[in-house]
C-alpha cells in the first residue's frame, strides 16, 4: 500500500505531495493536467522505470536539471521509503531509507503494482511486444531474478545486433558473434523457462475470468517461443542447449540479414477465442473482454504469490468501456488499494472513493 508521495521537478509538476487512502483514491482532473503522470511515478516506485518511456530522463520537468520521486509504502508489515533521484547529465540515483542502493533490483518489486492503461485494451490485438511487455511486467516484479536476466538478455541482445550490423564493413567484429550468441542462449533459457511457468498459471486464471464475462466462449492462452525449444518447463541446461543448435543453425542467416533471428525477443503469448486466433477475428468486444481478462487474471496471479493484492493503478480505463464492462473490472476490485485516474466525476461516483485528488495544471489538491 502506497502510504504518500512526492515529486519535485518530475514530468508538469514541479512540487507535489500526496497522501493515499489505503482503499480507493480518485484523480480527477481534464485532459492533459498531470493525472496519468501521477500513476506513472506511482508506478516507478515499483518497477523502477517509468511506463511511458525507456528513458528516465524524459521524467524530468522541462527545463529541470534535477528531479524527484519519492514515495513511501507498506511492505511485509515494514515502512519503506524509496526515492528515485533524477538527473539530465547522469544516472538515475535510488536510495531506500535514506541509504544509496547499488542496484536497481534491489528495489524493484518491494512495492507491487498492477497497471491498467487504455492501451491495455488493445492487448488482444496489438504486436506480439505488447503482450511481452505485459508478460515482462509482472515477471519482473514477482522474480528479481528474471529481471536480471531480461535486462542482461537486452543489453547483451543490443551487443549481438550491432555486431551483426557493423560485421560487414568490420569483419573482425564477427569474431565476437559466437560468443554474444552463447551469452544470449543462457539467459534466454531462463526467461523461457520463467515465462512458460508464468502463463501456465496465468491461462487458467484468465480463463475463469473470461468465463464469468462471456460464458460461451473459451479464451485460451498458449506460449509461443524459439520452435526447436521442445520442453519450455526443461531445465534451462535442456533448453540452453536446445538454443545454442538452433543459433549455430541459423548463423549465416543471421549474419546476411544482420538481424538476431531467434530468441525470447520474438515470444508471443498466442490467445485463442473459441479455437480461433483473436488477434485475426475477435470482435472488438471481444478483444476487450479477452485483455480485461488478462490483467485481472496478473492481479489475481499477484495475490497468489503472498496473499497481499497489489496496488492496482488504473488509468481512465473505465471510460472505454461499456456498462457491463465497467461491472465486471469493478466487481474484481474489492481488496486492496486502487489508484484511478478519471476525467468526469459521474464515472468517479461509482468507485466509493476515499480520497478525491483534483489535478489542474500541475498542481494537486484534495
Ligand atoms: N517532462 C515534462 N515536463 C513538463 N511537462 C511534461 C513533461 N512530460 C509531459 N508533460 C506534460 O504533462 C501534461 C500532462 O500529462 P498527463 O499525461 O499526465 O495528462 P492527463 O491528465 O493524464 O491527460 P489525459 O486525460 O489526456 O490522459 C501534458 O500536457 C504533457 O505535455
Amino acid at each position: 500500500m502506497i502510504r504518500t508521495l512526492t515529486l519535485e521537478n518530475f514530468r508538469n509538476y514541479e512540487r507535489a505531495d500526496l497522501c493515499f487512502d489505503p482503499a480507493v483514491n480518485l484523480i480527477v482532473g481534464e485532459n492533459a493536467q498531470g493525472k496519468t503522470n501521477l500513476l506513472e511515478a506511482a508506478a516507478a516506485l515499483s518497477t523502477i522505470k517509468l511506463f511511458r518511456t525507456a528513458q528516465k530522463k524524459e521524467g524530468l520537468r522541462f527545463g529541470c536539471d534535477h528531479g524527484l520521486i519519492r514515495g513511501s509504502f507498506d511492505t511485509e508489515g515494514m515502512e519503506v521509503e524509496l526515492e528515485l533521484r533524477l538527473h539530465r547529465d547522469r544516472a538515475m540515483e535510488l536510495y531506500k531509507n535514506g541509504i544509496r542502493l547499488r542496484r536497481q533490483g534491489e528495489a524493484r518489486g518491494l512495492l507491487r503494482t498492477v497497471l491498467f492503461c487504455p492501451d491495455d485494451l488493445f492487448l488482444v490485438r496489438a504486436g506480439a511486444a505488447a503482450r511481452r511487455k505485459f508478460l515482462d511486467a509482472a515477471l519482473c516484479q514477482l522474480r528479481p531474478q528474471y529481471a536480471s536476466a531480461l535486462a542482461e538478455y537486452e543489453r547483451v541482445l543490443a551487443h549481438k545486433l550491432r555486431i551483426l550490423k557493423d560485421g560487414e564493413e568490420k569483419p573482425a567484429m564477427l569474431d565476437l558473434l559466437d560468443d554474444f550468441t552463447l551469452r544470449l542462449c543462457r539467459l534466454g533459457a531462463l526467461i523461457i523457462r520463467y515465462r512458460a511457468y508464468y502463463i501456465r498459471k496465468l491461462a487458467g486464471r484468465a480463463q475463469t475470468l473470461h468465463a464469468e464475462a462471456a460464458p460461451h466462449e473459451t479464451l485460451e492462452c498458449v506460449y509461443h517461443t524459439v520452435s526447436s525449444v521442445s520442453d519450455p518447463y526443461a531445465s534451462p541446461a535442456v533448453i540452453e542447449a536446445q538454443l545454442q543448435s538452433h543459433a549455430m543453425n541459423h548463423r549465416a542467416a543471421e549474419i546476411a540479414a544482420k538481424s538476431c533471428l531467434s530468441g525470447p525477443h520474438k515470444d508471443d503469448l498466442i490467445l485463442n477465442l473459441g479455437g480461433v486466433s483473436a488477434a485475426s477475428f475477435a470482435s472488438q468486444g471481444q478483444a476487450r473482454t479477452a485483455a480485461l481478462a488478462l490483467k485481472l487474471a496478473e492481479r489475481e496471479l499477484f495475490f497468489d504469490e503472498d496473499n497481499v493484492y497489489p496496488v492496482l493503478l488504473l488509468d481512465d480505463v473505465l471510460s472505454e468501456l461499456d456498462r457491463s464492462r465497467q461491472d465486471f473490472v469493478l466487481n474484481h476490485l474489492g481488496q486492496g488499494q486502487v489508484i484511478i485516474t478519471c476525467c468526469e466525476e459521474e464515472t468517479a461516483a461509482r468507485f466509493h472513493a476515499g480520497t478525491v485528488f483534483h489535478v489542474e495544471k500541475g498542481r494537486v489538491s484534495n
